[in-house]
């Protein structure tokens, strides 16, 4: 067994459900399994840089395994922003070295994992795991906060559905989702919604519109428009144009002029990442904080433990950290979409 006396703990980026699930598992197995001291550090990796941590023990983390949110706070690092990367890693490891770290655990998205390709790539023992709502990671099948966002916008989409029918009207539903569309498509499924619009396959309005038009002319008094933050139109997309929220802002407005039906937006936003996570998301994040753990005390680092054919497996850093997953265009969920007949815009 690989000595770990001294474990820092921290989570980076935006927050999702499952983080304090993780947060426990980790803390436990560390303490239990390795019989080390757990330093949480706060607001993210800019807790690191200054020092910020307190300890964390078994009372610590006591009662939050479906808390939202995340006990150690979490942070993009803006307070850091302009400085250069360099120098940011090697502030970290002078802080690492002071307070005697063996290793440190990071929950993050893509950009907590690139820095943490970084610390690792200086010395530090790292291993990571991959939260965040939007799906994206490289590396990894399946990120935690994803199956808890899915859950909440397929349920604003069947709360939607009911007043839409009331009132005859296209609901546009806008979910998360910057570079990758996969809460649309999931939600989309589920919801159902019959127009589901991703940032991977660029929308011509005439084709939502020609879709909601066939709709009515079927007889059905609503319709369910999915769209995804970051969801651009074929001309934006052909002019390197990317705007959050762009899409929705404006077809809540050109879908009704075309159409001639009332229309109405509804931005689920921030709503999809607060509260308590489904139990899908606190069993991946409790296995996956057991399996970092796991990997450190068996002397592995430098990887981000993520799911793969249902397996947990260590991912490079360097793969995990190399980019935004989208959505392939082959992927079976665009191809069911298609197959029950909703339009993706194209
Ligand atoms: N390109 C990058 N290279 C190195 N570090 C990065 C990069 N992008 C982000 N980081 C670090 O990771 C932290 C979290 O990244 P961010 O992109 O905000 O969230 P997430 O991890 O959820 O994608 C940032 O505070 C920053 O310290
Ligand atoms: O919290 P912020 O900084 O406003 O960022 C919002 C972004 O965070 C997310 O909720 C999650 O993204 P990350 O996993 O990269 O943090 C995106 O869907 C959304 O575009
Ligand atoms: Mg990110």
């Amino acid at each position: 067994m690989h000595t770990i006396r001294t474990l820092g703990l921290l989570t980076a980026g935006g927050d999702c459900q499952g983080l304090n699930a993780a947060l426990r598992a980790v803390t436990l197995a560390a303490q239990r399994d390795l019989g080390a001291t757990v330093l949480g550090f706060h607001d993210g990796y800019v807790g690191l840089l200054r020092g910020d941590c307190r300890r964390l023990d078994r009372d610590d983390v006591a009662g939050i395994l479906a808390q939202g949110g995340t006990i150690l706070g979490t942070g993009r690092g803006r307070a850091e922003q302009g400085a250069a990367l360099d120098d940011l890693v090697r502030r970290s490891l002078q802080q690492a070295t002071a307070l005697g770290l063996d290793a440190l655990v990071c929950l993050g998205g893509d950009g907590t994992q690139r820095f943490a390709r970084a610390l690792a790539e200086a010395g530090l023992r790292v291993v990571t795991l991959p939260k965040t709502i939007d799906n994206d990671i490289r590396g990894t099948e399946v990120c935690f906060g994803f199956d808890s966002a899915v859950y909440i916008a397929t349920e604003a989409i069947e709360r939607l559905r009911t007043t839409a029918h009331s009132h005859s009207r296209v609901m546009l539903c806008e979910v998360m989702g910057r570079d990758a569309g996969w809460i649309a498509l999931a939600a989309g499924l589920a919801g159902p919604a019959h127009v589901v619009l991703i940032p991977e396959i660029p929308y011509r309005t005439e084709a939502v519109v020609a879709a909601l038009q066939a709709r009515a002319a079927r007889g059905r008094r609503y319709s369910i428009v999915v769209v995804a933050e970051g969801a651009r139109s074929a001309a934006d997309a052909a002019a390197g144009r990317t705007q959050k929220h762009a899409a929705a802002l404006r077809l809540v407005d050109e879908l009704q002029d075309a159409t001639g039906i009332e229309t109405r937006l509804t931005t689920l936003g921030y709503v999809l990442r607060g509260g308590a996570p489904t139990v899908g998301d606190r069993l991946l994040a409790t296995e996956l904080g057991l399996e970092a753990v796991r990997l450190l005390g068996a002397g592995v680092h430098g990887v981000m433990v993520g799911q793969q054919h249902g397996r947990l497996v260590p991912v490079p850093l360097a793969e995990a950290g190399s980019g935004a997953r989208t959505v392939p265009p082959e992927h079976r969920w665009i191809d069911a979409l298609r197959r029950l007949g909703a339009c993706l815009g194209d």
